[in-house]
């Protein structure tokens, strides 16, 4: 008889990997529960509740009668993740650490202690996510040693697992795992991929899970909890005190304590005025951040952006991208956001570093020519005098009124290469009018 496949299944003391963990049960695998401390409760006194969810973890692994195993990854957590977001705050970016988390420990550190320490056939989560695996195509594939070189061999290529959307569309954590590699995706099960939240809420009040159930949907960035962001931040980098200042007019609205505790597109409360003005552009040198009155204002749009690399899981980069340094995609740069090809907005384009890996700079380009095309900068668009030369420009529909602007084509997110290093641009098709008034 074959032995049971054994199933090593991230606990995190929340109903979804508990219900992850029980379904994995149920289909007859051996299951082992592990539970990951990733940030020490002792430095921040009472905020992050990682004993109690350790806690839980184990009761469920108690109530599932699974083995339990903790182990910590505070020092990799610390390195890997938190200087990262630090570093990319004092660059001006908003990062996701969830993101950065799920690469490196998750799927890194929390992958290989279950491959090589615990003998795992495979690792589960608690993610709303598929792949294109079927459990058991999981359990037979060989492992492939990833060459060491950039490129894949071509076996690995044509076998490559796919990262799939999960089936409750609202729920649907793929953002997140949008950096994981290959090697980690091809030995990972996610039971909770066809179903609903609720269902999975169902699942856990008929099996004796009530103490998982109780507990609130995880929300936010675990290691800031409930404090202040900004007082959470401002304990790691230095404050740099600036000024507000309207894009239309140069005045001096209010001062604030960094300019990189800010997001493009975010409201930016500034002290003494009622009406919301957002952020619109972030001048580090300075250390002053622009600011637009209202979500439609025309300064808040953007025609292009810029990423670092590209992480592709499951392909090459497309032959499009290689070819034309350009290509169409569909997008999201938020979690729970709708995938699209439209729309894209300054209003959320900070968040857009995350998904496409956190280096987003200003974007601009902004031409005069009444053709609409997309071009390279230097091609002779007049708009594209203040443009870097190797970007791309879209060229956009101008009004007669200065600032008063049209785009006539529904746009689409472009990833282009410039300047041998693998970047990705966007363009889109939203507002580009001056409000009526
Ligand atoms: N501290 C942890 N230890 C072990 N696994 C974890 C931990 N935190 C998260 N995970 C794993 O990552 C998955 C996604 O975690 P996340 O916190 O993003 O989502 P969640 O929907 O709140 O999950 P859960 O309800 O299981 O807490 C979890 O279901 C679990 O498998």
């Amino acid at each position: 008889m074959q032995a049971a496949r054994h199933v090593v299944c991230a606990l995190s003391g929340g109903v979804d990997s508990a219900v992850a963990a029980l379904l994995l049960r149920r289909r007859g695998y051996q299951v082992t529960g592990v539970f990951m401390k990733n940030w020490d409760l002792l430095d921040e006194s009472g905020v992050c509740t990682a004993d109690k969810d350790c806690e839980d973890a184990y009761r469920v692994c108690q109530i599932l009668d699974i083995p339990f195993r903790q182990v910590s990854y505070v020092k990799e957590y610390w390195n890997d993740v938190f200087s990262d977001f630090l570093n990319e705050y004092e660059k001006g970016r908003t990062p996701n650490p969830d993101i950065v988390c799920n690469k490196h420990i998750k799927f890194s550190c929390f992958f290989n202690y279950a491959v090589n320490n615990l003998g795992a056939d495979a690792v589960a989560t608690g993610h709303y996510a598929r792949t294109s695996l079927e459990d058991e195509e999981v359990f037979q594939q060989k492992h492939i040693k990833r060459p060491e070189g950039l490129f894949r061999n071509r076996f690995e290529i044509r076998n490559a697992v796919k990262l799939l959307q999960a089936a409750d569309s609202f729920k649907d954590q793929t953002f997140f795992l949008s950096q994981v590699s290959q090697d980690a995706l091809r030995r990972t099960l996610f039971p909770l991929g066809g179903l609903t939240k609720d269902f999975v809420k169902k699942i856990a009040a008929e099996n004796r899970l009530h103490h998982v159930l109780k507990k609130k949907e995880s929300m936010g960035i675990c290691f800031v909890g409930k404090r202040n962001f900004e007082n959470f931040i401002l304990q790691y980098l230095q404050p740099r005190p600036g000024k507000f200042i309207s894009i239309e007019d140069s005045e001096v609205l209010g001062t604030h304590k960094g300019w990189f505790l800010y997001t493009l597109g975010q409201r930016a409360k500034i002290g003494g005025l009622r009406e919301p003005w957002y952020v619109v552009e972030k001048d580090g040198t300075k250390g002053d951040v622009l600011v637009a009155p209202r979500t439609d204002h025309p300064a808040l749009y953007r025609d292009l952006l810029r990423t670092g690399r590209v992480h592709w899981i499951a392909e090459e980069p497309p032959a499009a991208l290689v070819r034309d340094k350009m290509m169409e995609c569909h997008f999201r740069f938020r979690h729970q956001m709708a995938l699209g090809a439209r729309g894209l907005g300054l209003s959320t384009l900070g968040k857009a570093r995350a998904l496409l890996q956190g280096s987003f700079s200003s974007p601009s380009a902004l031409c005069a020519d009444p053709q609409s095309r997309w071009h390279r900068v230097g091609d002779g668009c007049e708009g594209c005098a203040g443009s870097h030369p190797g970007t791309v420009c879209r060229v956009l529909q101008r009004g007669r009124v200065p600032g008063q602007w049209e785009n006539p084509a529904p746009g689409a997110v472009r990833l282009h290469t410039a300047e041998g290093q693998e970047q990705s641009r966007s363009g889109h098709g939203g507002l580009w009018r001056r409000p009526q008034r």
